[in-house]
């Protein structure tokens, strides 16, 4: 689904704060895989996503989505293939906006064909269904701005409307760092249904280890720009959390 090939981004060239975030990185992530990527700070985890979902682009190297060659593609055209959340619940969302609009925009952002996106009772049910299924209660609020719901709430709404539409890939940047033990528990434990459900690829980038351990087919840890461990199947099923505490020595 997608593959890296030989990707180097540094910043700052030419500069005493020359740093080469991502160095000759080759990746290939396939269909169905669920990546998570750790790292200590200043590794590279966020320049590689920036790369992949296409907001930054590599200096040299080529990168492919789906097979197609999306190298010098800007962010709005690989959209179709990416969804992506971050920390911050407030990003992806207008807070303004009630539930239901916001996950028409959403909608309207791809243009789905299979969904009818106008104000009409056949969507609001099945936004309301899809809403049901995350077993917050929030199914009878979709009037309700956006902007009134707690983090973990908004977070759980984020990742529902992004799968939702025609997206592959789920890009999830330390999506639960801003909520409390127990949203992010359940916010994650949403996305790993949704990644199943919807049979994406996903990659989680997370500081949170345990995490790290419970989720993922594959994990891989960066270092200076570089992969350092790439670890998948049974591999990372067996993987104990004190072996992914010594990976950070
Ligand atoms: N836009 C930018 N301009 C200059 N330097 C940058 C930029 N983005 C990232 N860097 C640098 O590239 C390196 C990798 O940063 P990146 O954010 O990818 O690391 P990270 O592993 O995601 O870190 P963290 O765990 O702290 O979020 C760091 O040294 C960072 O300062």
């Amino acid at each position: 689904m997608i593959q890296l090939s030989n990707i180097y981004k540094t910043f700052n060239t030419g500069k005493p704060n020359q740093v080469t975030a991502v160095n000759n990185v080759t990746l290939n992530i396939d269909t169905g895989d669920f990546m998570v990527v750790v790292g200590s700070n200043g590794s590279g985890k966020t320049t590689l996503l920036n790369l992949i979902a296409g907001n930054i682009l590599s200096d040299s190297g080529s990168i492919t989505i789906d097979s197609h060659n999306v190298t010098r593609l800007p962010e709005y055209k690989r959209s179709k293939w990416i969804a992506r959340i971050f920390q911050n619940p407030l990003t992806g969302t207008a807070a303004e906006l009630s539930i239901i609009d916001n996950f028409r925009l959403a909608a309207l952002r791809t243009q789905a064909k299979s969904l009818s996106i106008g104000k009409n009772d056949k969507f609001k049910t099945l936004v309301r269904d899809k809403i049901a299924t995350l077993g917050m209660g929030l199914e009878d609020k979709i009037e309700q701005p956006i902007g009134t719901l707690s983090g973990g709430q908004r977070q759980a709404l984020t990742l529902l409307m992004s799968v939702m539409d025609t997206c592959k890939i789920l890009l999830l940047d330390e999506p639960t760092a801003a909520l409390d033990p127990r949203s992010a528990e359940n916010v994650l434990r949403i996305a790993n249904n949704l990644i199943k459900e919807y049979k994406l690829t996903a990659i989680l980038v997370t500081h949170n280890l345990k995490d790290a351990g419970n989720y993922g087919s594959r994990i891989i840890q960066m270092g200076e720009g570089e992969i350092l461990k790439d670890i998948a199947g049974t591999g990372k099923q067996n993987l104990k959390q004190n072996e992914l505490y010594d990976w950070f020595g």
